[in-house]
């Protein structure tokens, strides 16, 4: 099922003044006993994004997740705008099945103001653009269904459960098959795909799951082609307890940072 499909259904429930939208998401988007977070983050975002004038972009998107969802079975969104300021909307998205909750998002969209303010970002990631790109193994029943709508490929760092003394992981990723217009939707959907950092640490295939995810995105956004590679580096703060706290930088292929991603992962090794 690709992301479009589901985009759209959003949209055009949304355009339709539907308050619950509803769907249901096939099993190529599952992550074990869930679905990937990026795609069920992605479909609240466009949910909230339909509630919003399109002058103000997503400048910050908090997501927590709660509960599992499961594919091939119907669940509800429905957002609800906070506040409406001149220069703010703030707004949040529930994602709901079996009557349970299962992410809650809170998003904050701006618009861009005239500002004697303006630090330019200096950040910069030294990756070559992928010619013959060295893309992750699929490994029958240990890579996760929803890693097949995506090429990811490594610089540094290892792959799940290859027993690496670091934690830090850099690569580059992109849509397998690539989106018709590419937007903000599809970028949320694109930053979570990499597994989470410290799993290269560990030898066997183990639980994880993305706890809570805090996600900034840098504008303004130049024009993004779906076939497009973005460029990834995520570092590992801190792990401890069962719990890896890991923040990644992401650029656009022109080398422009794009978002500033932090995340929260439940790891059950
Ligand atoms: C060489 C190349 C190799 C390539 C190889 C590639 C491998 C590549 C790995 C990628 C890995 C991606 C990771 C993506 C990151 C998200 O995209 S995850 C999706 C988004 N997140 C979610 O949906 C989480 C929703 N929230 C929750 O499920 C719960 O709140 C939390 C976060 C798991 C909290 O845990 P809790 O309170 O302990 O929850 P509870 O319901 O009591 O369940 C705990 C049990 O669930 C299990 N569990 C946790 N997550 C899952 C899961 N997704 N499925 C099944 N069981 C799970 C735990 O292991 C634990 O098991 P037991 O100890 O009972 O045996």
């Amino acid at each position: 099922m690709h992301i479009d499909k589901l985009l759209d259904s959003v949209k055009q429930q949304a355009q339709s003044n539907i308050n619950e939208i509803t769907l249901s998401v096939t099993s190529s988007w599952e992550q074990g006993r869930t679905l990937y977070g990026g795609i069920s983050a992605s479909l609240v975002y466009q949910a909230m994004r339909e509630a919003v004038n399109s002058e103000k972009v997503m400048r910050s998107l908090s997501t927590n997740f709660i509960g599992p969802i499961q594919a091939n079975s119907e669940f509800t969104i429905s957002v609800e705008v906070l506040r409406e300021g001149k220069n703010v909307t703030q707004v949040v998205g529930r994602l709901v099945q079996d009557n349970k909750v299962a992410v809650m998002s809170q998003a904050s969209f701006g618009i861009a103001r005239e500002s004697k303010v303006n630090v330019p970002n200096n950040l910069q990631h030294n990756m070559d653009y992928p010619q013959k790109p060295k893309l992750m193994p699929h490994i029958p029943k240990v890579t996760p269904k929803f890693i097949g709508n995506f090429n990811l490929a490594k610089n540094k760092g290892g792959w799940p459960f290859t027993g690496k003394k670091e934690s830090d992981l850099h690569g580059w990723m992109r849509f397998k098959e690539q989106p018709n217009d590419f937007s903000d939707a599809h970028l949320i959907a694109l930053i979570d795909i990499w597994p989470p950092t410290v799993l290269q640490m560990l030898r066997w295939p183990t639980m994880a799951s993305t706890m809570s995810w805090n996600l900034e995105f840098i504008h303004p956004h130049q024009k993004i082609s779906g076939s497009d590679w973005f460029a990834y580096q995520a570092h590992t703060r801190q792990a401890a307890d069962g719990y890896a706290h890991t923040e990644a930088n992401i650029w656009d292929k022109h080398g422009s940072l794009v978002a500033i991603s932090r995340q929260v992962v439940a790891v059950f090794a």
